[in-house]
This record gives C-alpha cells, structure tokens and sequence, in this order.
C-alpha cells in the first residue's frame, strides 16, 4: 500500500522533504500541496513532476479525500493551525520543528490529541535519527563514560536572512539542541539562562549574535549551547559530553581530506540541508513505515513538542529578563508513554 501524502508550505525544506518522499523513501505518493505562495505550490509540481494537485489552503488539503497523512512545512508560527486541523480530520501528521509557536500552542495540541484517542503526530526533530547523536545516546546508555556531568554544544549558521529575529535563534535554531539534548542524556530541564557576548558586526541591525544558552537538568547536568547563526565559516554542528569517566563528542562531518601543497585540508559543511540528509531520511522512512505497519507515528510525538515549547518558552523569557528563567513542565500524561 502507497501512503497518499499532502504537503503544507513548498519553501526549502517541503521541497527537501517533497523531493526524498518522492526520489528516496518508499511507500509514499506527494498526491497534494500547498501554499499560501501558490505560484511556488505549482512550481514544486513541475520541478519534480508530481502527479499532485495543489490546494488553495491547508483546510481544504486536510480534508481531501484522497489525502491520507499531511506533511506540514509551513511557517513555524502557521503550524499550530495545520495540525489541529489534522487531528480534527484524524488524520496522522509530520510536522517540522516547531510543533507551535508557544507552549500554550503545543499544549492544544496536545490536548486535542489525547482526545482524538489516536497519536496522529510526529515531530520533525531528525536529529534523534542521526548516527552521531545515536552513538552518544548508546554510549551514555551503556555507560561508557559514567553519569554526564557537562555538555558542551555549538549550533553554527553560516548566515540568515532578514527574516530571522533574536527569539528565532531559540524557537527556529537551539530548538534542536533543546529536543535533542534531554533525550540523549534522560534528564529533565529545569532552568535556564541566556547570555549576549560581543555582538558580531555580521549580524543585521537589531539581531542578538551570538548567544549563549546555559539549561541546568534535575541531575545537576550543565549544558551551555552556543548558538551563532552568522559564524560565516559554515554550518557547524558540535556536542561533547563529559561524563565521570570519560567524555563522547560528535564525530566531525566526514568530508575527504586533501593533502596539497604543504596543507592538510578538509571542506566544512555550508548548508544544513547537507548535514543531517541521511537522518531527515530515516524519520521519514519511519514515519510512513510506523503509519503502515502500526496505524500511528512512533517517532518525537506531540509530547516533545511541548516539552521543546515549554522550554523554548523559557529561553526567550531569559533573553529579556537576563535572569536563570524556571522550566515548569507538567507531568507526562500515560497516553505518550
Ligand atoms: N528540521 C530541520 O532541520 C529544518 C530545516 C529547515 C527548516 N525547518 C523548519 O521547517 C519550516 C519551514 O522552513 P523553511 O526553511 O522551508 O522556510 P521557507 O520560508 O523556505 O518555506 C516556508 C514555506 O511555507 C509557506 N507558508 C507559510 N505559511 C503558510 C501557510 N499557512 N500555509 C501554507 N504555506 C505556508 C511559505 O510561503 C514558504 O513557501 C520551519 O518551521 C523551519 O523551522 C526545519
Ligand atoms: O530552520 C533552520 C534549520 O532548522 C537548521 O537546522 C538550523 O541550523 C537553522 O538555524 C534553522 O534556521
């Protein structure tokens, strides 16, 4: 059987994402898309010859009969709106990072999903899928370097447009580092506080860069995440974790080394969409696989969306307020464990 999938918003990642479910993925078909640019929506049909119909909105994509799972693409402020609309159609979502905009939004969602009595949702937080975030999350599993002390992460962007503001360097960019980190070390947050080096001459008037977010977990774990979205040099993932016995890192991005004219050389990455490719093709591959073989998603549920809400919440109330900022989260209810 062939998942019918409709996608919401064609800009740089739906067309990623467009492209890989049509080139890459198996068992699913791109029958509609959307977007609030229509021209761009009709663009993305031709240039991957879809055999697909493009929707004036997301409503009325939802409720095509012919739709059978919704990929949402969109804007992250627009996503709240897309995925209630799928729950009320009861039908299963991939939603990209941001699950909402706040964790008011989130806990919506939440809400309606739990009274659907179905999970329809999955999160797009690929790094759970990605082989270097797998190994650290085996080694502190098994023990290898004993209980996690410190972690030590960078989230480098070479550059961002105008559109990006302060608040997005925490709801669009550390975002990951906030789903990833807590599930690879299972530990809960509990604070968190954001610091404002030296503003790089880089950055568009008015933008905050670099930042430096330090989040402290119930266990007494203190992760600083430095967050640089106009380092210039390239796009630049780095996590350590230093542990009682020893410490795991990331493995670098393997790119060939040149040996030239009395240089050692290695290229870095320029574009986020070469750095975590295999990882956006696994969630997607389990994402329809879930769907088929055991009617829900399995992957990041809504739930983790509310704790990256929560906890993005609290990030941008610390950019104002200078002050380590509390991160009050509820209870898991028994639906997502
Ligand atoms: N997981 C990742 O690594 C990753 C990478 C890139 C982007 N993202 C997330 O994906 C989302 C899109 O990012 P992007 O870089 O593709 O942005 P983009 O601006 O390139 O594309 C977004 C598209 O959505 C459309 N759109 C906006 N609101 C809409 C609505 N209500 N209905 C239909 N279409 C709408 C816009 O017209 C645009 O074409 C963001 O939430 C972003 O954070 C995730
Ligand atoms: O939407 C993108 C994407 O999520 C990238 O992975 C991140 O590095 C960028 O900062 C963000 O703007």
């Amino acid at each position: 059987m062939v998942l019918k999938i409709g996608v919401i918003g064609t800009g740089a990642i739906g067309r990623e994402h467009i492209d890989r479910l049509t080139n890459t993925i198996a068992g699913a078909k791109i029958v509609a898309v959307t977007d609030v640019n229509q021209v761009a929506a009709q663009d993305t049909i031709e240039m991957y010859g879809l055999d697909a119909v493009v929707y004036p909105d997301d409503h009325r994509l939802i409720a095509a009969d012919n739709v059978d799972a919704v990929v949402i693409t969109s804007w992250g402020p627009a996503h709240e709106e897309s995925v209630l609309a799928a729950i009320a159609a009861g039908k299963a979502v991939f939603c990209e990072k941001p699950l909402a905009a706040t964790a008011a939004g989130a806990k919506r969602i939440v809400t309606a999903e739990m009274a659907s009595g179905t999970k329809l949702v999955q999160v797009g937080f690929m790094r759970r899928y990605d082989a270097g975030y797998l190994g650290l999350k085996e080694a502190i599993a098994n023990h290898a370097i004993g209980a996690p002390l410190m972690v030590h992460c960078a989230h480098r962007n070479p550059t961002v447009d105008e559109r990006y503001s302060t608040e997005m360097a925490i709801s669009d960019t550390l975002i990951h580092e906030i789903d990833v980190l807590h599930w690879l070390i299972a530990d809960d947050y509990q604070s968190v506080r954001i610091d404002f080096p030296r503003n790089t001459k880089q950055a568009r008037e008015g933008l905050r860069d670099p930042q430096i977010a330090t989040l402290k977990t119930k266990n007494g774990v203190i992760i600083t995440v430095e967050i640089f979205v106009n380092c210039q040099y390239g796009y630049d993932i780095q996590c350590e974790i230093v542990g009682e016995d020893g410490i795991v890192k990331l493995p670098e991005f393997s790119n060939i080394i040149t040996r030239k004219s009395g240089q050692l050389r290695q290229s870095i990455l320029a574009d986020w969409k070469d750095r975590f490719t295999r990882a956006y093709d696994v969630e997607l591959q389990a994402f329809i696989d879930a769907l088929k073989t055991k009617g829900e998603p399995t992957g990041p549920s809504a739930w983790d969306g509310y704790i990256a809400a929560v906890t993005a919440d609290a990030c941008i109330a610390a950019q104002t307020s200078g002050q380590e900022e509390k991160i009050d989260l509820e209870e898991m209810p028994a639906f997502y464990r």
